[in-house]
């Protein structure tokens, strides 16, 4: 870290859970470099929090997930970071920052980590020298992140120019991730940029074949009246180089198929907390949930960690053999491979299997993380470009507007070129909407502009890192088999086709996800195949012995972590005698009782048992059973619903309520419905209100909705209130 705390030093730091601000800011970073900076890029868990003070600059891009929360590589910072701020007065006096933060105004808490760490950075004496960006990934996140980054590069010139007027000239030696400052290397970048085209060039050459993709339906007629484009972002720099070896194949790394090449040198220094460090695990059986003619197969998938080998710490015991009820794991999966071979047709590159070497292009730039653990200078062995595109990228998410924007560089056919131009501007908006919702993936993409001549080295520079999958686990501590439920992602999307017949006017085109297929491909071949799995740290725990009434709202798979809590109040009352703990009120909800009502067997013996006390059930598409059954349609309903006697036990006896599932509809539907409950609750108890803690100058007995969020904000701040939402 020696060399980030020179005065012209930029320190580029990101939380990123699905990949958007981890590639924003190495594409930042690398920019930063070719503009001559002495810079550095380092997620935030792998940055030392307590070294901010001695940073003088620094680069923020942050991202929010689950319910306003920060990325889990941010999680160790964030605790890092408060403490400081508790010990010690303005610690971060020297720093001066500037913060990009990425969201989505669908959630309910827009940017919300940007938004704490710009609070917590002020709070502890740092400046921004340049004003916070908030992009919303539901309008397109281009529209704030562009010109956010167009107006940095003018602020960080003024600010490091600033800077070395008072600078001593410092030495310094660059290590693994830092660059150095090197006046003159800037020319560099040209040439390895040439070497790159030729390097790749033997690798990828004309294009030929047509793959097997799913056609993209777009309609262009707009592009012909228009005069000029605008609004389209800056193709973001060339990074990565791909030179193919003469070596012979065996020398490309040849681990298991289902394990990621590079697990096996897996440094310690990339995941230093042993508890969610990344760990060989066998696949079971896989259980189908769901009935054959159910919309979705949810499968019940048993997962065995190994047994702590003998010599382990405490830590890394603790790491692999417990699992609470309520954690989630991450799963390391590939991009399937019929898709790989799909792009490395493309790509007219027949050596898929051929060892290369990946480097970047300019030396003084160091790769993303992803890319790192396959370049020569860290791998102990070379892997070939299959291994590369099976593991590193994620080939499935719908292209940003930056790769349509590099990729038209790549057309040789100017009506290629102004259609990707198109999509990426500002009058493409609604055609660059239509791809979105078409969820293409990038050999969708390719295979719609047949003269786009990118290289394999260009699609890693723009492609966002593949990152692992997480799942909830469904079994209690103790368990030594870990348990997880999932829809199989497949599915069909129905697109109006504009080129079509007005009575044929749909057309069907199918996706599959990266890791739910996978996973039941491999647990049918009964091989007891070896994953890659590591734990996620989190807080959606039921504590021990739970006294307090507990709410529990998880509609589909959302469900999984309240098997676990009801396994383990199981197992409690059975210590106690059978004696019932506080009381537990499930709120589950599926289509239909005869297709997919998950674990129906075992919720039903809970509650006969009393390790339930209240189960209220939502059938969404079966009328009939709702009716004979008394159901709701969905699980905000039945809130609703029911909502005096949650009120009682929200307000009167401080339930502790958890909400799993779906972080787009369901989350904050559910979390809305809860806020009406308090208000008709409030509207019907005198000094509710006042309970609630809620005092309002002159006011009546009334509690608005506004004042019922904000009381569950401060549940949530609690612990009262938990929700594991997810995409
Ligand atoms: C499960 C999930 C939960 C999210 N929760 C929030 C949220 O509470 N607030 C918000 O502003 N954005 C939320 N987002 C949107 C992301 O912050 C946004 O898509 C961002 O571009 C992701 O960046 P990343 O890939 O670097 O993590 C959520 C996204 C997902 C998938």
């Amino acid at each position: 870290m020696g060399a980030e705390t020179a005065s012209n030093h930029v320190t580029f730091l990101y939380a990123s859970q699905t990949g958007n601000a981890e590639t924003i800011s190495h594409q930042l970073y690398a920019t930063s470099v070719q503009h001559g900076h002495p810079s550095s890029c380092h997620s935030l868990d792998s940055y030392p929090a307590a070294s901010l003070p001695t940073l003088h600059r620094a680069v923020f891009v942050v991202s929010t997930t689950g319910d306003g929360d920060p990325p889990d590589n941010a999680l160790k910072f964030w605790r890092t970071l408060r403490k400081t701020l508790k010990n010690k007065e303005k610690p971060l006096g020297n720093l001066r920052y500037a913060l990009l933060g990425l969201g989505d105004t669908n959630y309910s808490n827009f940017c919300n980590t940007a938004v704490r760490l710009d609070a917590m950075l002020e709070e502890a004496g740092a400046t921004a020298f340049y004003p916070k960006g908030l992009a919303d990934d539901a309008t397109g996140l281009e529209d704030v992140v562009e010109p956010w980054i167009e107006g940095l590069w003018d602020a960080l010139a003024k600010e490091v120019a600033g800077s070395s007027a008072e600078r001593e000239v410092e030495e310094t030696k660059p290590d693994a991730v830092d660059t150095a400052d090197k006046a003159g290397t800037a020319d560099k970048a040209g040439t390895a940029d040439t070497a790159d085209v030729d390097g790749a060039a033997a690798a990828v050459e004309a294009l030929s074949i047509a793959p097997a993709h799913q056609r993209l339906v777009v309609d262009y007629s707009a592009l012909a009246q228009l005069q000029k484009l605008s609004g389209a972002p800056k193709p973001p720099a060339s990074i990565c180089a791909i030179t193919p070896l003469d070596t012979p194949a065996a020398a490309a790394n040849s681990s298991s198929a289902t394990l990621p090449p590079w697990h096996a040198s897996l440094a310690s220094s990339e995941h230093p907390d042993a508890f969610t460090r990344p760990f060989v695990a066998r696949l079971g059986s896989a259980v189908r949930l769901t009935e054959s003619a159910a919309a979705k197969r949810t499968l019940l998938l048993t997962i065995h960690p190994p047994p702590p080998p003998a010599d382990a710490d405490a830590d890394a015991d603790t790491a692999r053999s417990s699992c609470r009820a309520g954690d989630a794991i991450n799963i390391y999966a590939p991009n399937s491979a019929a898709l790989v071979a799909a792009l490395l047709r493309r790509l007219d590159c027949a050596k898929g299997d051929q060892p290369v070497r990946l480097s970047a292009l300019d030396e003084r730039i160091t790769l993303p993380p992803h890319l790192q653990r396959f370049s020569s200078s860290t791998a102990s062995a070379h892997y070939s470009l299959r291994q590369i595109l099976l593991w590193a990228v994620d080939l499935t998410l719908a292209p940003r507007k930056q790769t349509l924007r590099a990729l038209a560089d790549c057309c040789t056919d100017a009506a290629d070129r102004d259609r990707l131009l198109f999509l990426c501007s500002r009058q493409g908006a609604a055609q660059f909407d239509a791809v979105r919702r078409q969820a293409a993936n990038i050999v969708d993409v390719l295979g719609a502009f047949p003269s786009c001549h990118v290289t394999a080295a260009r699609l890693l520079d723009l492609l966002p890192p593949l990152q692992p999958r997480a799942y909830s686990v469904c079994n209690a501590a103790g368990d030594e088999r870990w348990q997880v439920a999932f829809n199989v992602a497949e599915y069909a999307l129905e697109i109006a086709d504009p080129f079509a017949a007005a009575e044929e006017g749909m057309v069907v085109v199918r996706r599959r996800g990266v890791c739910t297929p996978w996973l039941e491909e491999l647990a049918g071949q009964g091989s007891a195949a070896e994953v890659l799995v590591a734990r996620r740290a989190g807080q959606f725990h039921l504590r021990e012995r739970e006294a307090r009434p507990v709410v529990m709202v998880g509609p589909g798979t959302g469900v999984a972590p309240f098997v676990g809590f009801l396994e383990q109040r199981a197992l409690e009352m059975q210590q106690a005698g059978g004696t019932p703990l506080g009381s537990a009120w499930l709120f589950f909800g599926c289509r239909s009782p005869t297709l997919d009502y998950l674990f129906h067997d075992r919720i039903s013996s809970w509650l006969q048992q009393g390790v339930l006390s209240r189960l209220s059930l939502c059938f969404s598409r079966d009328t009939e059973a709702r009716t004979s059954m008394g159901a709701d349609v969905y699980v905000q309903d039945a809130v609703r619903r029911y909502a005096e006697e949650l009120g009682r036990l929200m307000v009167e006896e401080e339930a502790v309520v958890f909400v799993c599932g779906d972080a787009k509809g369901m989350g904050p539907d559910v979390n809305l419905a809860l806020a009406d409950v308090l208000c008709q609750y409030a509207a019907a108890h005198t000094d509710a209100r006042q309970r609630l803690g809620v005092v309002r100058e002159g006011g009546g007995e009334a509690l608005s909705r506004a004042e019922a969020l904000e009381v569950l904000m401060c549940w949530a701040a609690e612990k009262r209130y938990l929700r594991d939402l997810w995409a």
